[in-house]
């Protein structure tokens, strides 16, 4: 079952795989036609009426897998209002295959005369609220006909992320969806089909581009929106939790706040005027803080554990027991994953280790890929968190969902491009279920380690990453 935002995704990242959307929608067109084969026999009359986006551009392509048929194809609306460029040149395709299209541009004149089966392309996965005209009128003479209804991907008017109608919707009786099915066909009256488009199982395996579309950024957006981090760290180090919140301000969140022993608090904000510091008393981070940390963690959105902190005993049980009272969402990384395994928490964690550090936490990790993404799965379920296991292939997983992530190179185990990792998936897990989070927290991470290296060559710096995270998330020129 698969949503239309998470359909999106898939289709970019199949992009990104170097599978374009044109080739996706020849094969969406291929199966709807197959479709119309097992319904009706060579020589039936066929009358394909298609909307505007691609859901009509699958039908233009079916109408030239159905030579055998007498076909008509109606556009409702004018060929200039089109509005993808790979449905207009399916559409230019017809006319130059000399196919029977009509323009429709009055919805009451549709005239679908007596066809054998009538093929809905009207709208698809990108139908938003009640159809409007001249669907509408159209949906009300495609349920007219005496004849089978064939639906394109969802039935027109019907929500694909809800299965719901909110007005008029095409009554089909069979619909071919593509490449997973869509929330609510099954309670149709409808027989439905699956039709496989050719999207690659790696679509939905690797974090690619397409994954940043979860990504929005609503013009109306105020302050604190994107969220809110507190990096808790510092004390041994001070870069470390200076370089994760900078980290969190560049991949999108509003205001990153560091609370670090008062002994340090000086020297972690000297690094950037954009930072809050929260000074604790003492030089370590110590119990006698999280009354404090609460305090200020009730505010925040996602409070990111760990960097420069140390392994100090006395830290560490600062960490659990600020776990233990809280409810909010974190992520750990670094010396406070050892609190993990055994912490009585309500919290909803994120956890960042390396492999040498998930093997402390009682993990274990294997050289393939698939192995390891299997490992990381049922230790995700056991531990109830979310996994981010950094390697070569970087594993994500909240224990059913299991993601990997390729980009990033070599050149990245320098130190504190962890800090940087955490401090990214700290600012996603402000707006997005902690699997996506952590997901495009691996994928940014590394592409901005890879942009780095594309531009300058190796000898990257984790502050270079900083730089590189802005492009790595937002810029269209990322392929
Ligand atoms: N991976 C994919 O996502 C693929 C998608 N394909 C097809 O593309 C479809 C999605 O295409 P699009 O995103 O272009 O969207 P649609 O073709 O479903 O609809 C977009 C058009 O409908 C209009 N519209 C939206 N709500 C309306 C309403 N309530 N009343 C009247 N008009 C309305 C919009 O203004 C826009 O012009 C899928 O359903 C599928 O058929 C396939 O071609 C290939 C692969
Ligand atoms: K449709």
């Amino acid at each position: 079952m698969i949503s239309s935002t998470e359909m999106a995704v898939v289709d970019e990242n199949a992009e990104a795989l170097g599978v374009p959307r044109k080739q996706l929608m020849e094969s969406s067109g291929n199966a709807a036609a197959r479709a119309v084969r097992e319904i009706a026999d060579p020589g039936a009359s066929v009358a394909l009426v298609c909307g505007r986006g691609n859901n009509g551009g699958d039908a233009f392509v079916a109408a030239r897998f159905l030579s055998a048929y007498d076909v008509t194809v109606h556009l409702l609306g004018r060929p200039e209002t089109i509005s993808t460029e790979i449905a207009r040149e399916n559409w230019v395709a017809l006319e130059r295959a000399e196919i029977d299209r009509r323009t429709v541009e009055d919805s009451t004149a549709i005239d679908l005369a007596t066809p054998d089966i009538v093929v809905d392309a009207m709208l698809g996965t990108g139908v938003t609220g009640a159809l409007r005209e001249p669907e509408a009128t159209a949906a009300e003479t495609i349920n007219a006909a005496d004849c089978p209804v064939l639906a394109v991907d969802v039935p027109s008017g019907i929500d694909a992320d809800t299965g719901e109608r909110e007005g008029i919707a095409v009554e089909a009786d069979r619909v071919v969806t593509f490449h997973d099915e869509k929330p609510g066909l099954r309670d149709l009256d409808a027989d439905v089909t699956v039709g496989d488009i050719g999207i690659p199982d790696a679509a939905e395996r690797f974090v690619e581009r397409g994954d940043l579309r979860r990504l929005s950024r609503d013009s109306n957006a105020h302050k604190g929106d994107f969220g809110r981090v507190l990096v808790v760290g510092g004390g041994p180090y001070t870069g470390a939790p200076a370089l994760a919140a900078q980290a969190a301000l560049r991949s999108g969140a509003d205001l990153a706040y560091v609370a670090c022993p008062e002994t340090v608090a000086r020297e972690v904000q000297g690094y950037s005027e954009n930072l809050i510091v929260e000074p604790l008393a003492g030089e370590r981070l110590d119990s006698s803080n999280v009354q404090q940390l609460l305090a200020v963690a009730s505010r925040m959105d996602c409070v990111v554990f760990g960097p420069g902190l140390g392994d100090a005993t006395k830290s560490l049980d600062a960490v659990e027991a600020f776990l233990e009272a809280f409810a909010g969402t974190a992520v750990v990384d670094a010396d406070a994953l050892q609190v993990v395994p055994n912490v009585e928490t309500e919290a909803t964690l994120v956890c960042t280790p390396h492999q040498g550090e998930l093997e402390s936490m009682g993990g274990t990790t294997a050289a393939d890929p698939d192995d390891r993404a299997e490992l990381v799965e049922s230790f995700a379920a056991e531990l109830d968190v979310t996994l981010l296991v950094k390697g070569a292939y970087d594993v994500i997983s909240d224990g059913t969902r299991t993601r990997l992530n390729r980009t990033g190179n070599p050149g990245m185990t320098v130190g504190g491009t962890g800090d940087v990792l955490a401090g990214v998936t700290g600012a996603m897990a402000c707006v997005l279920d902690p699997i996506h989070a952590a997901a495009i927290g691996a994928y940014t991470n590394g592409r901005a380690g890879d942009i780095v290296v594309e531009d300058n060559g190796y000898g990257l710096v984790a502050t270079d990453l900083l730089g590189a995270l802005s492009a790595a998330l937002w810029s269209e020129s990322v392929a």
